[in-house]
C-alpha cells in the first residue's frame, strides 16, 4: 500500500449464505483514479460493491479506506468517512421531489453551508435536475433518475464513489455524458471511483485501471489502456 492508495481490499470473502460469492478479492485503487470493474453476469461485481459499502457483511478479509480498517463500521459511519454507494436500480425515492432526494445526500453533514454549496454545484452539473427541482422521483426519465442518484451521492462530497452500472438503460449519448462527467470530477476534485459496468468499452475508455472479475475472483487488474489496446489481453479476458 502507498500513501496515495485510497482503497485497499485484501482477501475479501463475502456472499449471501453459506457459499461465498467473493472468493478472496484483492484490489487497490489509488486516490483520484477511476477503476472499472467488468466481468460476466454473476461474476460478483455488485456483491463487491455491497460488501465494500457495508450492505453485506464480509466473512473474511480487510477493507482499508485511506489506511483505516473499515471492518465492523456502521453504514452511516462509512458515509461520514467519505464512501458513497450508488446502487444498481438507482434508489431514487419516488414520492420525494428531486430537491428532497438531493438534500437527503447531505443530511448527515455538519457543515450546513458546504452542504448547500454542494447542492448548488450538483444543480450546475445536472441542468435537467435544476429544471425539475419540484418534480417527484417517479416523474423522471431513466436518465434523469440516474443523474439524481449520482447527484445525491455527490451532495455528500464523497472521497470514494461506488457506482453500479450507471449506463443501465441509458441512451448512448447519456452514457457518454455520464462517463465524461466522472472523468471531469476525477480531474477537478480528485474523486476516486470504483465503477461496475456491463458496458466494457465505455468503462475502459474512462477508467485508469481495469479490473476483470470472474466467478468471484479478480482475474486481472491492469492499466485500462492496456486492456483496451492489447488484443491478446482483450481476447483472453474480455472476449472481444
Ligand atoms: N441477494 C442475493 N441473495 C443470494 N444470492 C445473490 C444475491 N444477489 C446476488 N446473488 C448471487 O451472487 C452471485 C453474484 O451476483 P452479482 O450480482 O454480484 O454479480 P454481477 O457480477 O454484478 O452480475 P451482473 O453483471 O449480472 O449484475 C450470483 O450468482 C447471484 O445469483
Amino acid at each position: 500500500m502507498t500513501a496515495t492508495d485510497l482503497l485497499v481490499v485484501r482477501g475479501l470473502v463475502a456472499g449471501y449464505g453459506a457459499a461465498p460469492v467473493l472468493r478472496a478479492i484483492d484490489l487497490t485503487v489509488p486516490a483520484g483514479t477511476i477503476a472499472a470493474v467488468v466481468g460476466a453476469n454473476g461474476a460478483g461485481k455488485t456483491t463487491l460493491l455491497r460488501a465494500l459499502s457495508g450492505m453485506i457483511r464480509p466473512a473474511a478479509g480487510q477493507v482499508l479506506l485511506a489506511g483505516e480498517d473499515l471492518r465492523g463500521t456502521p453504514v452511516e459511519q462509512l458515509v461520514r468517512r467519505g464512501m458513497a454507494h450508488v446502487p444498481e436500480g438507482r434508489g431514487v425515492i419516488s414520492e420525494l421531489t428531486v430537491d428532497e432526494n438531493l438534500r437527503l445526500g447531505g443530511l448527515w453533514r455538519r457543515d450546513r453551508a458546504d452542504a448547500g454549496r454542494a447542492l448548488d454545484e450538483v444543480y450546475q452539473l445536472f441542468e435537467p435536475l435544476a429544471r425539475r427541482r419540484r418534480h417527484l422521483g417517479h416523474q423522471l426519465s431513466g436518465g434523469e433518475r440516474q443523474m439524481l442518484a449520482l447527484g445525491r451521492a455527490l451532495v455528500g462530497r464523497p472521497r470514494l464513489l461506488l457506482l453500479d452500472e450507471p449506463s443501465l438503460g441509458l441512451a448512448p449519448r447519456v452514457v457518454a455524458r455520464t462517463m465524461a462527467l466522472l472523468r471531469q470530477l476525477r480531474d477537478r476534485t480528485g474523486l476516486t471511483v470504483l465503477l461496475v459496468e456491463q458496458n466494457v468499452r465505455s468503462a475502459l475508455a474512462v477508467a485508469d485501471q481495469g479490473v476483470v472479475m470472474s466467478l468471484g475472483r479478480v482475474v486481472i487488474a491492469a492499466p485500462a489502456v492496456q486492456l483496451r489496446d492489447d488484443v491478446d489481453l482483450r481476447h483472453a479476458y474480455l472476449g472481444f
